[in-house]
């Protein structure tokens, strides 16, 4: 079985070493693994390179030339289990991409990864949009959710999920993570919150950028709003330390 990862350059899969960088365990030093593909298509993805590709026909930024395919790699699960292990890890954060678009790879790799690391703690991103297979949840720790809100410029009746967003919200396991541009998308967040009764202390907003200055400017007025509403606020450090760098 096989897994479809992103690419740090050409024929070189993008798993890497580093602190995580937003949500809950902020500052933990894990190991990342990057997948390719998305079903969604956010304007501001600072990963498109995980799913542009020509002949993608899917509305998009117009400001971004179509990536070639040259930005994926596909690995034997057991390759990519060696490569992940080579870096030692402790915690293991699955990105994408939408790492959920392949879940019965991930359904082999995890068990894989937890035999040979016993304690090792199993990190997902997700858009919140695709539905996990009941192995997954079981085999996953921790799942960073982060519905696409409007700005992101999706299809809202594929981004936000109602079935599955109460199931996020009903799980221990789903920390949400609402990316924020600008202050009427606050009032989204309060109203997903309302509707799907996501807890408090399991809701991240996270200022979108991709540089410190704009992350910063945006911080000061999110950090207002999150103290408003009560809810948790999340940087996101990789990009004040690395810049918008791959497998950083
Ligand atoms: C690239 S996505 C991959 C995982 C999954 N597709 C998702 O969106 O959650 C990883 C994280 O980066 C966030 N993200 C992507 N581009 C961003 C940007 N320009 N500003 C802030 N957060 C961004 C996403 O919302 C998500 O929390
Ligand atoms: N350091 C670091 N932390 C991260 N947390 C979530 C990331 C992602 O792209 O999913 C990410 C990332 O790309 N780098
Ligand atoms: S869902 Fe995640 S990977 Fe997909 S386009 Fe949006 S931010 Fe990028
Ligand atoms: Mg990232």
């Amino acid at each position: 079985m096989s897994l479809t990862l992103a690419t740090t350059t050409p024929g070189e899969p993008e798993i890497f070493p580093s602190l995580q960088g937003e949500g809950p365990s902020a500052g933990r030093p894990c190991v990342f693994v990057r997948l390719s593909r998305c079903n969604l298509a956010c304007r501001w993805c600072d990963t498109a390179y995980t799913w542009r590709f020509t002949g993608d026909i899917r509305p998009h930024r117009d400001d971004l030339t179509f990536e070639r395919s040259e930005n994926q790699i596909t690995l034997d699960v057991r390759e990519v289990a060696m490569r992940i292990l080579a870096l030692r890890p402790t915690r293991l954060v699955i990105t994408g991409g939408e790492p959920l678009l392949q879940a019965p790879a991930l359904g082999r790799l995890i068990p894989m990864l937890k035999e040979a690391v016993p304690g090792l703690e199993v990190e997902i991103e997700t858009n919140g949009s695709v539905p996990p297979p009941h192995s997954i949840t079981q085999l996953v720790d921790q799942f960073n959710v982060s519905p696409k809100l409007s700005h992101s410029g999706n299809d809202e009746s594929l981004a936000l999920v109602p079935a599955l967003l109460r199931e996020w919200a009903a799980s221990t396991k789903a920390w949400f993570k609402f990316v924020v541009a600008d202050e009427d998308d606050v009032n989204e967040v309060a109203e997903l919150q309302a509707i799907y009764h996501i807890p408090a202390e399991r809701l991240f907003v996270m200022p979108e950028g991709t540089s410190s200055k704009i992350l910063r400017e945006r911080s000061k007025w999110l950090a207002g709003a999150a103290l408003t509403h009560g809810w948790r606020f999340t940087d996101r450090l990789h990009i004040h330390l690395y810049g918008d760098t791959r497998g950083t």
